[in-house]
C-alpha cells in the first residue's frame, strides 16, 4: 500500500513559524518547494495562489524506502502545520472531513492549537514477518501439567497417610497427583536429602513440597492407622519448617493452601510474616508459637535480627519458592543471613539433649523451587543446598553437580496453552487491545477472567482509568480498600456480558488494597479483567483465568513464561496473546519460538472481530443512560478510529477548574514511565526492544495523546540507579522506579543483580537521553521525507 502520509487535521491558530526549517528526505524538487513555501509562510501572509499544496498524490511520490513512519513538523507546543501547505489547504483539512473519515464531532471540538489528529490506519510500518495465519481451531494438545489419569496414581501410594489422601480427595477435590507431585512426594517423605524442584507453571509445586512436610509432622503424633504415638504436638513444640517466597501475594497464597491442607491436622499451627502489617502484631503471633512459617525474606531476616522471638534451632525444612525470583529481587543478602542462622542454630540444637522428633528429617532439608537453572539459582543452590536431588515432572535423579545441568528446556509453557502473537503498529495498539478484549468477552462463558500485563504501574493506572465505566470526576466517595482498584469496565462489554469487572494491581499499592483487590479477582463470579504489572506474573494461582494478554512484552523470556502460566493451570485450557510491534521486536518471536511456540494472529482480524458490533460508551454519570459510539460508516475500522478519537477527546476535556483533565495527566505520566520501562529489558533481549527504534509519536497515540512526545517528556528517569549505587542506598528492595513500582518492598521490577542492574539503568538512561534528544530536535521532527 502506498504510504499516503499522515493526514493531518489541525487548527494552525495564529502561531507563525519563526524557526528556519531544514527539510530532508523525499525528492529534491519537493524539498526545494517545501523550503520555499516555508520561507514564504514565515515572511508574510500565505500566498496560497502560488504555493503548491502537497496533495495525497504528491505524497505518494515520496520514496517509501524508509521503514520508519515519516516525521511531522512541530511547533513549540507540539505538532504544527506542514509549512508546505498553504493556509487554504489547511483549513480545508480541518473544516471539511476528507472522504471516508468519521464524523464523531471530535475534530472540530477537540483539536487545540498545536494538537494533531493523525489517522490510525496510515503511516504505519509494515511487519517484516510474512506469516500465514494459523487455523483458528486446532486439535487441543494433551495437558502437560494435569493430574495423572493413571489408575495407580493416588496420594496414598506416594507415602502420604490415608487421612491426608482422603482429605485431599474429599475436601480439596484432588484425587490424583500431578507428575511433579508424583516424583517429589515419595522423595521428601522418605529421604532427608535436599531437593531442587523444577516444573512447568501450574503443575502443583506448592503441594509437592507442602504435603511431605505436613505428613512428617503429623506422623510425630499419629500412626498410619490413626492411633496416637504418645507424642503431643502443639504450637510451641517448635518451628519445623520455614517457607520463603518473593512476594506477599505469593506468601498469602501458600498460607491459604497450607491452611486448607491443615484442616485434617488442626493441631499443627502455621502463620505468615510478610510485612505490610505491624511488626508488633507479627511478633506477638510468633511468640505464641508456630510450627510452619511462611515469610518474605526481608521480613523474616528482620525478625531474626531484631525481634528475636524465633527459635530456628528445630527447623527441619527450609523451602525457597521461586528461587530465581528471590535472587533477581536482590534477596541474596537476607537469604545468606537466614540460611546462616538456621545452620548455626541447627548445630547448637544437635548438641542439645531434648525431644527427639523421630519422624522428622535428621538434618535440615532445603527445597529450592525454580523454573529455571540460571546462574543466580545456581548461586542460591551453592548458598543453601547440599547433595540435592533434582526433581522434575519427568524424572527424579541424584545430581550432586547441579551447576552442570542447564535444564532450561524443562521450563516451557504447558502444552495445552494456546499462544499467539500480534504484530501491531504502535498507533493501533490501544484500539487493538480494546478489540481483543471486546471479542474475547463477546460470547458468554468463553472467557471468564483475563489478565492484561503492562510494563509499569503508571501505565496500569492510566489504562484502568481509561477503561473504567464511571468517569473519575463522578466517583462516589467510596472508602473501601478497593474503591480505586475495582470498577466496572466500559467499552468491552457486550450483550452477552453486559457487566465486566475491571481491576488493577501493582506493587506500590498499599498492602490492604493489594490483598483485597486480588481477593476480588479470585472471588469474582462475573467476567473480569485484571490490569497489572509483573507483580502478578509469579506463582499467582487464579484457576479461572482463561486469557493472558501481554500488552507490553515481558522484560525477559522467563518472565514471559511465568506471565502466560497464569492460565492453563493444572490441566485446564488457556490462551495467551502477545503484542509486539513491527520492526526489531519481530526478532523476539524467533527467540520465543525456540522454547515457546506461538501462532501469529493478524491485528486486522482482531479489529474486524472486536468492532463487528457498535461500542457502548460509559455512562456520563451514575444515573445517565449508556450510549453507543457512532461512526460515519459502520465498518470495524471506522469504529476503531471513532473509539481512538473518543479516547483522545476524553483526555482533552478540561477539568472543572479549566485545568487539564486528570486522565490527560495520567496518560502523560504513563507515557513517560512506559518509555523508561521500555529501556529495562534484560541485556540479552535488548536488541529486540531497542528504544532508539521506538516511534515516540506513534507510541504517544497509543496513550490517546495528541501531543508531540517532546512536550510530554519521558527523558531518563531521575529515579534510575547510578553506577555504583547499591540496593541499600536505594532503599533496600524499593526498586522498579523505571517501571513505576515506586515503593514496593518485594517486587523490584528492575533486576537487582548487581552486574546487570547498574549496566541496565545506566545504559538505558544513555539511550533514552539520545532518543529524547532526537524527539526534542525540532528540525528532525519537521522531516517530510
Ligand atoms: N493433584 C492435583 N489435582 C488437581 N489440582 C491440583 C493438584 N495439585 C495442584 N492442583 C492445583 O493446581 C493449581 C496450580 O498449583 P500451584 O500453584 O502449586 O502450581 P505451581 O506449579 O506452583 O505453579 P507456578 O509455577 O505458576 O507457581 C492450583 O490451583 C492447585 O490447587
Amino acid at each position: 500500500m502506498a504510504d499516503t502520509g499522515m493526514l493531518l487535521n489541525f487548527d494552525i491558530g495564529d502561531v507563525p513559524l519563526k524557526r528556519p526549517v531544514k527539510f530532508t528526505g523525499g525528492r529534491w524538487r519537493d524539498r526545494v518547494s517545501a523550503q520555499r513555501n516555508a520561507k514564504r509562510n514565515q515572511d508574510g501572509p500565505a500566498q496560497g495562489s502560488n504555493s503548491t499544496p502537497l496533495t495525497n498524490d504528491r505524497r505518494d511520490r515520496i520514496p517509501a524506502g524508509d521503514e520508519r513512519p515519516t516525521k511531522r513538523q512541530r511547533t513549540q507546543d507540539g505538532y504544527g502545520p506542514r509549512p508546505d501547505l498553504p493556509a487554504k489547504s489547511i483549513s480545508y483539512m480541518t473544516g471539511k472531513l476528507p472522504p471516508g473519515s468519521i464524523s464523531t464531532g471530535a475534530r472540530q471540538q477537540t483539536t487545540k492549537p498545536g494538537g494533531v489528529t493523525s489517522r490510525l490506519f496510515t503511516s504505519n510500518p509494515t511487519p517484516k514477518t510474512i506469516f500465514e495465519e494459523a487455523p483458528e481451531e486446532t486439535e487441543p494438545a494433551k495437558p502437560s501439567n494435569a493430574p495423572l489419569s493413571d489408575e495407580a496414581a493416588n496420594f496414598h501410594a506416594l507415602g502420604l497417610s490415608r487421612r491426608i489422601a482422603q482429605h485431599l480427595s474429599s475436601k480439596l477435590e484432588m484425587k490424583a497427583p500431578t507428575s511433579i507431585q508424583k516424583n517429589t512426594i515419595p522423595q521428601l517423605v522418605k529421604e532427608d536429602s535436599d531437593a531442587f524442584l523444577q516444573a512447568e507453571t501450574g503443575s502443583g509445586k506448592t503441594l509437592a513440597y507442602l504435603l511431605p512436610i505436613v505428613q512428617r509432622i503429623m506422623a510425630l503424633s499419629q500412626n498410619e492407622d490413626g492411633t496416637s504415638t504418645g507424642t503431643q504436638i502443639h504450637r510451641d513444640s517448635g518451628l519445623f519448617a520455614i517457607i520463603l517466597a518473593p512476594t506477599r501475594e505469593l506468601c498469602k497464597q501458600i498460607a491459604a493452601v497450607l491452611e486448607k491442607v491443615l484442616r485434617c491436622a488442626p493441631w499443627i499451627v502455621s502463620t505468615s510474616v510478610i510485612g505490610g502489617e505491624s511488626k508488633k502484631s507479627e511478633k506477638a503471633r510468633l511468640r505464641k508459637g508456630v510450627n510452619i512459617l511462611i515469610a518474605t525474606p526481608g521480613r523474616l531476616a528482620d525478625h531474626l535480627d531484631n525481634t528475636k522471638v524465633l527459635d530456628v534451632g528445630t527447623v527441619r525444612w527450609l523451602v525457597l519458592d521461586e528461587g530465581d525470583r528471590l535472587m533477581e529481587m536482590g534477596f541474596e543478602e537476607e537469604l545468606r543471613s537466614i540460611v546462616g542462622k538456621v545452620r548455626k542454630e541447627e548445630l547448637k540444637g544437635s548438641n542439645k539433649e531434648g525431644v527427639k522428633f523421630v519422624t522428622l528429617p535428621q538434618r535440615r532439608v532445603t527445597v529450592l523451587c525454580s523454573a529455571t537453572m540460571k546462574m543466580n539459582v545456581q548461586k542460591l543452590g551453592e548458598i543453601s543446598l547440599q547433595d540435592a536431588i533434582h526433581v522434575t515432572a519427568t524424572k527424579s535423579e541424584t545430581d550432586s553437580d547441579l551447576a552442570v545441568e542447564t535444564n532450561d528446556a524443562v521450563f516451557a509453557a504447558p502444552s495445552q496453552l494456546k499462544q499467539s502473537y500480534l504484530i501491531v503498529p504502535a498507533k493501533l495498539r490501544l484500539v487493538t487491545l480494546m478489540a481483543l478484549l471486546k471479542s474475547s468477552f463477546a460470547r458468554k462463558g468463553s472467557v471468564m477472567k483475563a489478565i492484561v500485563f503492562i510494563s509499569c504501574a503508571d501505565s496500569v493506572d492510566f489504562h484502568f482509568d481509561l477503561l473504567r465505566s464511571t468517569p473519575l470526576a463522578s466517583l462516589p466517595s467510596d472508602t473501601s480498600p478497593t474503591s480505586n482498584t475495582v470498577a466496572e469496565a466500559a467499552y468491552i462489554t457486550s450483550p452477552a456480558n453486559p457487566t465486566i469487572t475491571l481491576l488493577k494491581l501493582y506493587g506500590s499499592l498499599q498492602q490492604p488494597v493489594r490483598t483485597s483487590t486480588l481477593a476480588s479477582f479470585h472471588k469474582a463470579n462475573n467476567p473480569c479483567v485484571l490490569i497489572t504489572t509483573d507483580i502478578a506474573s509469579r506463582g499467582l494461582d487464579v484457576p479461572a483465568v482463561d486469557l493472558v494478554i501481554e500488552y507490553d512484552p515481558a522484560f525477559s523470556v522467563d518472565d514471559h513464561v511465568h506471565r502466560i502460566g497464569r492460565t492453563a493451570r493444572a490441566g485446564r485450557p488457556g490462551k495467551a496473546a502477545l503484542f509486539i510491534q513491527p520492526g526489531c521486536e519481530e526478532g523476539y518471536i524467533d527467540l520465543l519460538k525456540s522454547s515457546v511456540p506461538a501462532a501469529p494472529q493478524s491485528y486486522d482480524t482482531i479489529l474486524q472481530k472486536g468492532f463487528i458490533s457498535p461500542i457502548t460508551l460509559p455512562k456520563a454519570s451514575e444515573n445517565s443512560e449508556a450510549t453507543t459510539l457512532v461512526s460515519d460508516r459502520q465498518s470495524p475500522n471506522s469504529r476503531a478510529e471513532a473509539l481512538q478519537l473518543h479516547f483522545e477527546q476524553r483526555l482533552l476535556a478540561p477539568g472543572k477548574d479549566g485545568s487539564s483533565s486528570k486522565l490527560l495527566d495520567s496518560a502523560r505520566q504513563a507515557f513517560r514511565s512506559h518509555i523508561r520501562a521500555y529501556a529495562t529489558h534484560v541485556r540479552e533481549e535488548r536488541g529486540f526492544f531497542d528504544i532508539t527504534q521506538l516511534h515516540l509519536g506513534h507510541t504517544a497515540k497509543s496513550f490517546a495523546l495528541r501531543e508531540a512526545p517532546g512536550g510530554i517528556g519521558g527523558g531518563p528517569s531521575r529515579r534510575t540507579f547510578k553506577p555504583g549505587q547499591n540496593k541499600a542506598s536505594n532503599g533496600g528492595h524499593k526498586q522498579g522506579a523505571a517501571r513505576g513500582e515506586n515503593s514496593d518492598d518485594e517486587t523490584g521490577a528492575i533486576r537487582a543483580k548487581g552486574h546487570e542492574n547498574n549496566g541496565v539503568d545506566d545504559d538505558a538512561a544513555r539511550r533514552m537521553r539520545m532518543k529524547m534528544k532526537q524527539a526534542m530536535d525540532l528540525a528532525g521532527e519537521f522531516n517530510i521525507g
